[in-house]
């Protein structure tokens, strides 16, 4: 059960006490989101995220009792490094998510090989057009400097990428901070989903957040809670 329930009109914070607690409760909502989906409409569209926080969720996940062979997942972000990389998203997704009940999904990468991340960006641009939009469920992650997806702050053309009405899915990123160069679903793609949540954990990020919720410089994180129609749920833990 969530520690603390907090609403403001741009999001709904859900609290836990254990980071488990929180795994477990985020891929219930989750879970539900996506048999709806396919109840709905015969099948379900799930974008997650990356780095560090998201593997004991993507493990509570992977054993929920959904109907599996009728979900895609795709990536909020990559960086532009191979499968085989610890640095990979999709390296991390493959280890953690598609295992037990959720082997069954169809995984769909952003990354390829590719003379660079605006032609890997462009046939992803074309690959997922095909896929079933709206996204059911996105999960979304943040860094302490407030980025979300690929949307780092000192992203070069960041009004770009965060345009709300961009008509593209996704797009390439450089940015000083972010490593290596990315690819990024559009802010656009993101907000359209029928469930945001935000999945942060530590006092680090809650400080982080709490300083992009509040009135000053513009963080990536408050463009979603921005442009997002509902608002987006965060599940945080110490
Ligand atoms: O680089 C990335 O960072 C964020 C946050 O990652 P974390 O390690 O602080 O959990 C992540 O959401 C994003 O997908 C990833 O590419």
């Amino acid at each position: 059960m969530a520690r603390e329930q907090l609403n403001s009109a741009a999001y709904s914070w859900n609290g836990f006490a254990e980071r488990q607690e929180l795994a477990a409760a985020l891929a219930g909502h989750v879970a539900g989101r996506l048999t709806k989906a396919i109840a709905e409409r015969g099948t379900g569209l799930l974008a997650v995220s990356g780095g560090t926080t998201p593997a004991k969720f993507f493990a509570a996940l992977s054993a929920m009792p959904i109907a599996w062979d009728k979900v895609i997942v795709t990536l909020v972000d990559e960086r532009f490094v191979p499968a085989s990389s610890p640095r990979s998203n999709a390296g991390l997704v493959a280890a953690n998510l598609l295992q037990n009940a959720a082997k069954a999904a169809r995984f769909v990468p952003l990354y390829h090989e590719a003379v660079g991340i605006e032609d890997a960006a462009a046939s992803d641009n074309a690959a997922l057009q095909s896929l079933p939009w709206p996204l059911d469920v996105v999960v979304l992650g943040m860094g302490p400097d407030g980025h979300t997806a690929s949307f780092f702050p000192d992203a070069d053309d960041l009004a770009k990428l965060l345009d709300p009405s961009s008509d593209r899915i996704v797009l390439p990123v450089h940015a000083a901070s972010a490593g290596e160069p990315r690819l990024t679903l559009s802010l656009a793609r993101i907000v359209d989903a029928g469930f945001i949540a935000l999945h942060i954990e530590g006092e680090d990020k809650r400080t982080a957040f709490d300083s992009a919720v509040a009135p000053g410089p513009r963080k990536p994180i408050r463009a979603v809670l921005d442009a997002a129609a509902k608002p987006v749920e965060v599940f945080w833990a110490p």
